[in-house]
């Protein structure tokens, strides 16, 4: 990329420095990030990738030294721009999702992962640590029930992990990614997010460690009753008809991975903390992400249903009660 790349070629500052105008305009969050994200993106793809490996800290580099983009890069990075001015979610622009450790793949159909799920992983993490604190250094784990519980619940090393509602795959595949001696399966309703799930448990880096299923989670998994140790879930939970503001959730998220039905948009998060109290064994933990104003509610049922001991609300990053947990009585 140089001064000589033709007619058409522009200058990649004042390239981004317009895009990131034009997406202010549209109402766009982050402006500036999405315009750089938008041209590393095209520039990585284009024939003679000038980031190599650089990734943004390269893009910056080459904006600041004013290298120019050739013309046919130019035009695929305002067609993107224009998508995101539209308020199409920068990941399905990009393909993929950031999610703790894990690029994800993500378009039409999934819900995009986001930053305060990677909360409600850690907690999860966190008390897996604490009780199978060798199960992150073990062999990988395989999906066909090895690690599975004995049935006199002798004490074991691999932790059994089950992700209700899995989207993406995000929950499963960074658990099983991040402990590689966990035994994790997850649900999932719509075929649609089922199909990105299944190309991210065949990431790499998770090398297929998660048994997928596609069905409901109120019935996921009959053959683990009683025997899982830790369940995980960011079911729906938007009550009915309170639109997100965002229109990236609005109008991309599937209504399936926002509404939680009825009872406030609990009745998803209720049903999924049932199931959840079937699956687990006693002394097993279960932790739910929920919308801040549900924080007091979900607690108050949880505390009064026999099934439930220390049931705990956690709050994320900006102090929000966002999550709850609770340990199997
Ligand atoms: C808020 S999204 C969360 C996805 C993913 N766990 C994450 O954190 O990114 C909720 C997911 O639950 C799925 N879902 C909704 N109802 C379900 C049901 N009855 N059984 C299984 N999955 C369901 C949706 O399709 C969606 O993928």
């Amino acid at each position: 990329m140089t001064d000589r790349d033709g007619p058409g070629s522009e200058d990649l500052g004042a390239l981004v420095r317009r895009a990131a105008a034009l997406l202010a305009e549209a109402g766009c969050p982050s402006p500036r990030v999405d315009a750089e994200i938008l041209a590393e993106h095209v520039l990585a793809r284009s024939p003679r990738n000038p980031l190599g490996d650089g990734g943004l800290g390269r893009l910056r580099a080459l904006a600041m030294a004013g290298s120019c983009v050739p013309e046919p890069v130019v035009a695929e990075f305002w067609e993107l721009v224009s998508e995101r001015a539209r308020r199409v979610p920068l990941q399905h622009l990009t393909g993929t999702a950031h999610f703790r450790h894990l690029a994800l793949a993500v378009g039409p159909g999934v819900f995009v992962p986001r930053p305060e799920t990677e909360g409600v992983v850690q907690i999860a993490l966190d008390w897996i640590a604490e009780h199978f604190p060798h199960a992150a250094h073990l062999p990988q784990a395989a999906h066909d029930g090895a690690g599975a519980p004995s049935a006199d619940r002798a004490p074991r090393a691999r932790p059994v992990v089950v992700d209700l509602g899995t989207g993406s795959g995000a929950i499963a595949a960074s658990i099983a990614h991040e402990v590689p001696g966990a035994v994790v399966h997850a649900v999932e309703l719509s075929e649609l997010a089922h199909a990105w799930a299944s190309r991210n448990v065949a990431l790499p880096e998770v090398g297929g460690r998660v048994h997928l299923v596609l069905g409901d989670l109120r019935t996921a998994f009959p053959e683990l009753e009683g025997t899982v140790d830790v369940v995980v879930s960011n079911p729906p939970y938007i009550p009915p008809g309170m639109v997100p503001r965002e229109p990236e959730a609005a109008l991309h998220d599937p209504e399936m991975a926002l509404y939680g039905g009825a009872e406030g948009g609990l009745e998803l998060p209720l049903a999924a903390a049932a199931r959840a109290a079937r699956l687990l064994h006693r002394g097993g933990f279960f932790v739910m992400e929920h919308a801040e104003v549900q924080a007091e509610r979900i607690a108050q049922l949880l505390s009064a249903d026999p099934a439930w001991s220390r049931v705990r609300s956690h709050r994320d990053l900006n102090g929000l009660p966002r999550a709850t947990s609770a340990v199997r009585a």
